[in-house]
């Protein structure tokens, strides 16, 4: 008999890998992973364990005790507590952005779930934190079996589903959906992790007790109570919603502010009949019984009697969060004139178009006898945000991971996307003729996997610049004759900061000079650690060209998503990521877009950056017409009004009005984006300004240079100038030219370029022009370091400094109608200048510091009068200058402040 892998024995008797490392850590049989090799006589023990147990499947349904559904959730991330290698499943990504969590009922689950599942993901989240590189040796446990696997056909009995699949840890759940800033917890937590429900909470610490709950808008979610939190496919919800609330907030605090003074107003001016003043009379009463009760003890004798105030009834106006005096007026019904004049009275001068805050109208309006309601509309982008259903957590359904395929230049990637469809299509689809459509999905063992074929690292950067996240899985592919190169580097630092998990495919090992260890031990360096050498990276070897071991590849796909668990809700309106578009002149705007939540139908009203329409018709990658596409399917979509952009996020939305709304708002937006957006992101040039502007107290760099040396050297230089106030962060460096995929990198994490003895490309340059990123070229190391140490310099306070310019002596004056007394002078050091700062110096006293008001050469203006030369000097708003007085002429400069 011959040595197994886990997953081997695990399919040949059809059961969960999963549920095969629970039973074999019970079995005391240490194993890491699925990945991990099986001894024969341990392969014997377990073969017998599930042939004694009756039967295979039945062992998948046996009811388990109460600690080993315990385990099994354990099991399921791949570790038990005791036995915690590194594994697959520390690379399972983060939760992806579309799975939520709701608690099961207490009855499904052993009293110590909770806490088996805290600790299986706290000790995952631990090792995360650990997951450093272990060093370049590969740790020495057993050498990889290179025995052939086995070829034992799967059976066709379907598999069971492990009953612990879909439940996912609370505190996973929730710190995952904190980190993306889409919180929903459950309901009991809710209000605690939204800014808008934690004001509207009762008792809240922000709201006076008693207040009424303001603007309804905020509470649409939590109307929904109990649901599960609603998905992030794409990042960029999050954030949107997030910009968009403090003004919110603020409008709500302004009309808790308004409801306050409302309040004190009602209480100061009582009204005749109004309940309050009934309380009022009522209370006088008793306080006056009290004083002429025979029990004088207390009574401190008459007192005057107060007069009750007249009610003064402030009529009522509504206004938004500014309005022009002139609308104010006509809210009041009274001229504009007077409105005018009553700011006047305040202070403010204003026309009768101006627009003036709430605040001020709100003034104005309570001194002309007017309430004043603040009502702030929530921007159409907000409430498409508020309409966002959530899902709850009984409606998700597994969808097909996304997967993108990376890796350096001629290593394969086309070819193996190429054998992988061709394999998929040839066997499914006979006959039938794909197109290219940007994405497509195959079918492997009865599941669906979507793989993402955009050119070069488009699916991360263009995309994750938009806020969007597509990828589940990346696979990076390295020619096993090549090694890794410098945009295979790239493709892992695109992948990490995705924060996505990576399966290594050496390809190409059907060539003679095919070296897959070398490539496993170059990985190394990049912390792709195998798990034969202890590691944690799955590595297949390929051959594109050969077709050899594609269903391996597909296998460990599979395997990957089993761990991450992608969830959506097909039952849902749908939402999704433009992965390509373009203008077809028969067609139209076509867009292939990816599902990534709810379900797209023909007829659906969708909106997309500022393109939008209905749904006319929608393609398959195969090109059949389909109606429907559930989650994590691409499709080619026909309807759109113009060519939506590569990486936008599109919804589907119920009103059609309420689309366009949406629509007309983002274009102006668009346009004023537009016109500020002619100065580049980070640029060395106004790094302090931009610094200052966003908060930002990191520069993010991107080396690229002729010679790893250079790169290395610059790395260490600039990493080293970081202060406290500043640091250097070095985000990417790589040998060669700039190409695309560096400046899409820097638009999208706000870096800059650095180049040495390289150039951009065309397509670079090109994407310099759109994304304007910054690119610096140099020759020399030392002066990329001195610019950046410049630039950064700059993020530091500048100092303020007086430069004395010149001197000059009063030697006669001139008094002249209409222009004042010319002093007649002689420049004794320096210059004079003629927007210089002067000081006006008699018998050693400044008696005058003002500017110069005129400086003329006989009689001509002049912009600067030399040492040993005369002038006319006249000084602004100072006639009592005399023979004899000094005139210091001096500028102010400011000293940028240097880095130690
Ligand atoms: N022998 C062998 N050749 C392969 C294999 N896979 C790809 N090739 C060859 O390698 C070359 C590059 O393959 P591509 O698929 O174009 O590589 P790529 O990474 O997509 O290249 P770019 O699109 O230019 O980045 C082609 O000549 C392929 O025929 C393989 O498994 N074995």
């Amino acid at each position: 008999m011959v040595k197994k892998r886990v997953h081997e024995l695990a399919k040949e008797l059809n059961i969960e890998s999963k549920d095969m490392l629970r039973k074999l850590n019970q079995m005391g049989i240490n194993v890491k992973s699925h990945m991990s090799t099986l001894e024969e006589n341990e392969i014997v023990r377990i073969r017998n364990h599930y042939q004694s147990a009756g039967g295979s499947s039945k062992i998948t349904k046996s009811p388990q005790p109460k600690n080993e559904k315990h385990g099994s959730l354990k099991a399921a991330g791949g570790r038990d507590r005791q036995d915690r290698g590194p594994g697959l499943v520390d690379r399972v990504p983060d939760r992806p952005p579309d799975r939520v969590f709701t608690e099961k009922t207490a009855g499904n689950f052993p009293s110590d779930k909770g806490r088996g599942s805290e600790s299986r993901y706290k000790k995952q989240d631990d090792q995360h934190k650990n997951n450093q590189p272990k060093g370049n040796q590969p740790r020495g446990s057993q050498p990889r079996n290179n025995q052939p696997r086995s070829n034992q056909p799967r059976s066709n009995q379907p598999r069971k589903e492990n009953g612990q699949q879909g439940r996912v840890p609370a505190e996973r759940q929730h710190a995952q959906a904190e980190n993306r800033g889409m919180v929903h917890k459950p309901e009991q937590n809710r209000g605690q992790s939204h800014a808008f429900r934690d004001r509207n909470k009762p008792g809240d610490h922000n709201r006076p007790a008693g207040q009424q709950r303001p603007a309804k808008p905020f509470d649409r979610g939590a109307k929904k109570g109990g649901h599960a939190p609603h998905t992030d496919a794409g990042g960029g919800l999050a954030k949107m919603a997030q910009k968009s609330m403090p003004d919110q907030v603020k409008a709500l605090e302004k009309n808790k502010a308004q409801e306050r003074s409302k309040q004190v107003e009602k209480h100061t001016f009582k009204g005749k009949n109004t309940k309050d003043n009934r309380f009022v009379k009522d209370a006088s009463k008793k306080e006056r019984d009290f004083r002429n009760s025979p029990n004088k003890k207390f009574n401190r004798g008459p007192r005057k009697k107060t007069q009750p105030v007249p009610t003064v009834e402030k009529k009522p106006i509504t206004i938004g969060e500014t309005i022009t005096v002139k609308s104010l007026a006509e809210k009041m019904r009274i001229s504009a004139g007077e409105v005018i004049k009553k700011l006047m009275e305040l202070g403010t001068l204003a026309t009768i178009n101006q627009e003036i805050d709430s605040d001020t109208a709100t003034i104005v309006a309570n001194e002309m006898g007017f309430e004043v309601q603040v009502k702030i509309e929530l921007d159409k982008e907000a409430q498409l945000m508020m309409q966002e259903p959530e899902d709850d957590a009984s409606n998700l359904k597994s969808r097909p991971p996304v997967v993108t395929i990376m890796g350096h230049v001629d290593h394969g990637k086309t070819s193996l996307l190429d054998a992988i469809r061709h394999a998929n299509v040839t066997a499914s689809e006979a006959g039938g003729i794909t197109q290219h459509i940007g994405a497509y999905q195959v079918e492997h063992k009865g599941k669906k996997i979507t793989f993402v074929d955009t050119p070069g690292h488009a699916a991360f950067t263009a995309m994750r610049a938009r806020g969007a996240k597509v990828t589940d899985i990346a696979i990076l592919v390295i020619a096993a004759d090549d090694g890794v190169m410098p945009q295979t580097v790239e493709a892992i630092n695109h992948a990490r900061a995705a924060e996505v998990p990576i399966i290594v495919a050496v390809n190409k090992i059907d060539k003679p000079d095919a070296d897959p260890e070398k490539v496993k031990r170059e990985l190394t360096e990049y912390n792709l650690i195998p798990e034969e050498w202890g590691g944690d990276t799955i590595f297949v070897e390929v051959s594109a060209k050969e077709r050899q071991n594609l269903t391996d590849l597909l296998e460990m796909i599979l395997l990957v998503a089993e761990i991450g668990e992608y969830k959506a809700n097909p039952s849902r309106t749908a939402r999704g990521t433009v992965i390509e578009a373009e203008l077809d002149k028969g067609r139209g705007p076509v867009a292939t877009v990816l599902v990534q939540n709810g379900t797209l139908r023909v007829g659906d009203f969708i909106i997309a950056g500022v393109a939008y329409g209905k749904v006319r018709a929608m393609m398959d990658y195969t090109g059949r017409r389909v109606n429907k596409a559930g989650p994590s399917m691409p499709v080619e979509v026909l309807g759109f009004s113009a060519v939506p952009p590569a990486g936008e996020l599109f919804y589907t939305v119920e009103d059609e009005k309420f689309g366009k709304q949406i629509i007309d708002e983002r274009a102006n937006k668009k346009r004023e984006e537009e016109l500020k957006l002619s100065a580049p992101k980070v640029s060395l040039d106004d790094l302090f300004n931009q610094i200052k502007e966003g908060q930002v107290k990191e520069l993010s760099i991107i080396i690229k240079a002729d010679v790893q040396g250079s790169v290395e050297a610059v790395r260490q230089a600039l990493e080293q100038i970081g202060t406290d106030e500043v640091r250097v962060n070095v985000i990417h460096g790589g040998v060669g030219a700039i190409t695309e995929s560096d400046i899409m990198l820097a638009s999208a994490s706000n870096a800059i370029v650095i180049g040495f003895n390289v150039r951009p490309d065309v397509n670079a340059r090109n994407a310099v022009e759109t994304e304007k990123v910054d690119i610096r070229l140099y020759r020399i190391i030392y002066d990329a370091i001195d610019d950046i140490k410049a630039a950064m310099s700059g993020l530091l306070e500048p100092e303020y400094k007086e430069v004395v310019l010149g001197r000059a002596e009063v030697r006669k004056t001139f008094k002249v109608t209409k222009v004042g007394t010319i002093a007649g002078c002689y420049v004794t050091e320096g210059k004079v200048t003629r927007d210089a700062g002067v000081r006006v110096i008699r018998d050693g006293i400044v008696i005058h510091e003002g500017h110069l008001d005129s400086l003329k050469r006989f009689k001509d203006d002049a912009r600067e009068v030399m040492q040993g030369y005369e002038c006319g000097i006249t000084v602004e708003k100072f006639n009592d200058i005399r023979e004899g007085d000094q005139i210091e002429v001096y500028t102010v400069e400011a000293i940028k402040r240097e880095l130690a």
